[in-house]
């Protein structure tokens, strides 16, 4: 069995309809949806819309890490994102109608996956700089700790998120369906 976090994106079209259907169509994977954040575009200064922003704790029985990165493939695909060529380095991120980034994935063993290559870097690369990863995962693991890092509500209270922090907005009236 593997556990996973995923980041969820949207700042293009129906943001809202875009986050929504991605949950439903984790179906049951789907253990619990964070609350959804509107949140100014990373990093700070891309002129691009805003996003709505979300995270999800899911559940696959097999034992494959890789299940995440096709899971958010499909679900980016499902939304009508096309990838383009590779984004050149410093170019800005095109809007897109949802993001899905593997933010962390658990083993059997209950401990993080390490993966290192380009194509699947766990964790998450970049989710120790990036307000709109760390907030909304905090909605559904309060204790979350991001391997090499350390806790999530300390990288929150320091430097260079802490800044973005206050820059998200809470969406209460936006809810995203939770697990059974
Ligand atoms: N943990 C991960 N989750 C999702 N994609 C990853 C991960 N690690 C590496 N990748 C790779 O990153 C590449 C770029 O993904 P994508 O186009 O979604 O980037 P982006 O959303 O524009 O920017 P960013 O990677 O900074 O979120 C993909 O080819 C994907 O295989
Ligand atoms: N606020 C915000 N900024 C971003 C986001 C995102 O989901 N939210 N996704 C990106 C590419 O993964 C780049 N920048």
């Amino acid at each position: 069995m593997t556990r996973a976090v995923l980041s969820l994106g949207s700042n293009l079209g129906d943001r809202y309809a875009e986050l929504c259907a991605a949950v439903a169509a984790l179906d049951d994977e789907l253990l619990v949806a964070s609350g959804v954040y509107e949140t100014p575009p990373w990093p700070p200064g891309e002129q691009v819309p805003p996003y709505l922003n979300a995270a999800v704790l899911v559940c696959d029985q097999g034992d494959d890490p890789y299940h995440w990165l096709r899971r958010a493939r499909e679900l980016e695909a499902a939304a009508g994102r096309t990838r383009s060529e590779a984004r050149p380095p410093g170019a800005p991120h095109e809007p897109r109608p949802l993001d899905v980034d593997v933010v962390m994935v658990w083993g059997a063993d209950d401990q993080p996956v390490v993966a290192n290559e380009p194509e699947f870097t766990l964790p998450h690369p970049r989710a120790h700089l990036r307000a709109f990863v760390l907030r909304p995962w905090l909605d559904i693991q309060p204790y979350a700790a991001l391997p090499g890092h350390g806790w999530v509500t300390d990288l929150m209270r320091t430097e260079p998120v802490a800044g973005e922090v206050t820059q998200l907005s809470p969406r209460p009236e936006l809810p995203l369906q939770s697990g059974a």
